[in-house]
């Protein structure tokens, strides 16, 4: 039967990705994504955005819900201080087999946890599972009408502190508008808006960095 998209996004890596040198890697998605097939990875042009902030919060533990391919998992893990982790969710088991390669020719799962499953029913066993007190850095890609449940769903299992930033993708395009107005309107939070493009196109996209207040 014919390949899937992430199958042939997978080869290319391995064809064109150097084993251990995450930045090939994140190249060379970029390249098939440009060239050959657009895929859902924030890109390079917003993922330059997601470094500047991964590197600005300098995180111990990081949360990213909906790994999809991996491609912002290598991005974050690739910036990541020793000792530091990333706990990944996803609950497509195809998709999850795809990131799982991606992560490893990357060489960077010793930093990497990729949890196959939804993020409803893992949130709430953060601490009890994995041990994890709060999360420093949390990046939201995963469906969009999940960004606001999810949120509010840390909060009330107490995974965010003083402090922890929330960086959501496509708030623009698809666009997140209740997850928009509750960041930009709750008293709990500090948020601001950096104006990009969706992947791989002219149309507007952005990001969200919301900073959680106690
Ligand atoms: C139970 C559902 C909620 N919980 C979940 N828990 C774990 N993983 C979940 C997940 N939801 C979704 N996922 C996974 O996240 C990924 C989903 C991402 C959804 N993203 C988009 O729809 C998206 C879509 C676009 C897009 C933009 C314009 C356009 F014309 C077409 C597409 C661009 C993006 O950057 C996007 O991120 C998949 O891998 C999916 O299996
Ligand atoms: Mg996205």
């Amino acid at each position: 039967t014919r390949s899937t998209r992430p199958q042939r996004l997978l080869k290319a890596v391995q064809k064109h990705a150097t084993r251990g040198d995450p930045q090939s890697v994140i190249s060379a998605i970029d390249h098939f994504c440009r060239h050959s097939e657009w895929a859902m990875n924030i890109g390079d042009e917003k993922g330059s955005i997601l470094d500047s902030v991964v590197s600005e919060v300098n995180p111990e533990k990081v949360l990213e819900l909906g790994t999809y391919c991996g491609y912002s998992t290598v991005r974050i893990a690739r910036l990541l201080p020793p000792g530091a982790r990333l706990i990944t969710l996803e609950f497509n088991a195809d998709y999850a087999a795809i990131a799982r390669q991606v992560i490893i020719w990357a060489g960077l799962e010793d930093k990497v946890q990729l949890v196959e499953g939804a993020s409803e029913d893992w949130i709430p066993r953060m601490k009890e599972h994995f041990g994890i007190e709060t999360f420093d850095f949390v990046f939201l890609d995963h469906w969009k009408d999940r960004y606001l449940p999810d949120t509010k769903l840390m909060e009330d299992c107490g995974l965010l502190r003083k402090g922890t930033v929330l960086l959501a993708d496509n708030v623009i395009c698809p666009g997140v508008p209740d997850y928009l107005a509750y960041v930009r309107n709750s008293l709990s939070y500090k948020s601001c808006y950096f104006k990009s493009h969706l992947e791989y196109t002219k149309a507007e996209d952005g990001l969200e960095k919301s900073v959680f207040l106690g």
